[in-house]
């Protein structure tokens, strides 16, 4: 892990260790032009052909149906089950919170304004599978999917080497009531989405996070093909900022779980002095060592760096700048901290609230943006799957009151028309 001194580095410097960028960003993109134009070209032909040489797997048919989703379903263990429902239970409760209903409110006396909320009809959810399945996102998009009121999901998730998915997915389709599931992956699956092809529906929204074609791949099809996406949810990142109360074993077994996400992941220490800096690092290297997954956590560990600040406070100033996907306040002050926050996707405060819990289980939403987007962009969450539409009723009262502000305003415009169509209603 590369090492730098906050007090050191250049406004300039430290922009530049903020960006993600990996060297071969370009060749992605011009790869993932390439995917998503054979599939709106091609449709399904083009997907069975990325199935057999990114999945490895040949397959006769994009999806598995309902029976088949129940019978891969009923092949999960008990214990797996139950910690699906728990989880369920939990997002489910905090994604109903969200649901506020909100007034009618009068501007003026006679013009009422109001914004009532529609469910998007037709969106599309990516549960990633590739170096990993993850049937927690599929809850994490499945469940305000439901709760808005989403009419048609369509949901791809890449196939496994048998052909179909896993158990756990299959068992979070069924909590969720989806009978269908894509076994498509990467920037086809989000082409397939926002196109349309012969088995795959088009849908006006894709969400869920993935790896660094997929997100590529969502950024493209906005633009090209007008589809929405919840956000830019690319590999996963961390930022803990510790100080002497930190745990250092627990810090670094934080740091190890977003690593061991992928090679291209980043786990970003700031602390408050060298030494607490160079325990933490010592307890990462031997928990490492007990990794499954230790190989591909070392990459993204060799990805990442330690920042010496002066104080907390300087290591928020960083932490804004670096906008983290996920924020680790390992500290007993955390509480005066809170205010100081303006870039973070999701935030865990003290030595007791693992970053872990907020991706499987405790209710908040993991689907979140990543490589600096949360500086402007929330993670997933109930308004995600909604649109929010202005209504307005205006009274005889209402007319007189508000008229001449608007033909003052029309005029002022030059846009005689706009004018005109108060005035025949104050006439008349
Ligand atoms: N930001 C978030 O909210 C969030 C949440 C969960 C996971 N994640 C991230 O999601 C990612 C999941 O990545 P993953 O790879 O495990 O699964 P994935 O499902 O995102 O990608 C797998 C697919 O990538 C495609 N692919 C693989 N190699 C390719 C190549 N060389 N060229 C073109 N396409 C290729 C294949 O089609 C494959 O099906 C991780 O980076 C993880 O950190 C982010
Ligand atoms: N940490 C990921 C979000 O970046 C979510 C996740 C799913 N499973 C495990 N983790
Ligand atoms: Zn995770």
């Amino acid at each position: 892990m590369k090492f730098y001194s906050y007090t050191d580095l250049s406004k300039d410097k430290v922009e530049a260790i903020c960006l993600r960028q990996l060297e071969d960003d370009s060749s992605i993109l011009e790869r993932v032009k390439s995917i998503v134009t054979r599939v709106k070209n091609e449709g399904d032909k083009a997907l069975f052909d990325y199935a057999s040489q990114f999945d490895k797997v040949i397959m006769n048919k994009l999806y598995i149906d309902k029976e088949e989703i129940e019978s891969i379903a009923s092949t999960i263990p008990a214990d797996a089950k139950s910690a699906i429902d728990t989880a369920y239970q939990n997002i489910r409760t905090f994604h109903a919170s969200q649901a506020n209903k909100e007034g009618r409110v009068e501007t003026m006396e006679g013009v009422e304004c109001w914004r009532e909320t529609r469910a998007i009809e037709k969106v599309g959810l990516y549960v990633p599978g590739g170096s990993a399945v993850l049937p927690s996102t599929f809850l994490m998009l499945g469940i305000p999917a439901l709760i808005a009121g989403c009419k048609e999901i369509v949901v791809c998730s890449p196939p496994q080497q048998d052909g179909k998915t896993n158990c756990y997915v299959a068992y979070c389709a069924v909590k969720l009531g989806i009978e269908r599931i894509y076994l498509i992956g990467g920037a086809q699956a989000v082409a397939a989405m926002a196109y349309g092809t012969e088995s795959v529906p088009k849908v006006y929204k894709i969400f869920g996070p993935g790896n660094r074609y997929v997100t590529q791949a969502k950024q493209l099809v906005q633009s090209a093909a007008g589809t929405a996406i919840d956000m830019p949810a690319g590999p996963s990142e961390v930022l803990v900022l510790a100080d002497e109360t930190a745990n250092p074993s627990y810090v670094a077994s934080d740091l190890l779980a977003q690593a061991e996400h992928g090679a291209d992941s980043q786990a970003i220490l700031v602390a408050t002095s060298r030494k607490i800096i160079d325990k933490i690092l010592e307890r990462l290297e031997i928990q490492i060592k007990e990794l499954p997954r230790r190989e591909v956590t070392a990459l993204a560990i060799a990805n990442s760096y330690a920042v010496l600040v002066e104080n907390l406070e300087q290591g928020m100033e960083f932490s804004n700048v670096y906008a983290p996907e996920h924020l680790i306040l390992a500290t007993e002050k955390f509480e005066q901290l809170i205010p100081l926050i303006t870039n973070a996707g999701s935030v865990f405060l003290g030595n007791l609230t693992p970053e872990s819990a907020g991706d499987y289980a405790s209710g908040t939403n993991h689907t979140l943006p990543t490589s600096g987007f949360a500086k402007a962009y929330s993670g997933v969450s109930l308004d995600s799957f909604v649109k929010k539409i202005t209504f307005q009723h205006i009274s005889r009262k209402g007319l007189e009151n508000i008229g001449s502000t608007v033909e003052i305003l029309a005029a002022a415009e030059g846009l005689d028309a706009h004018k005109n169509a108060i005035s025949i209603r104050l006439k008349g």
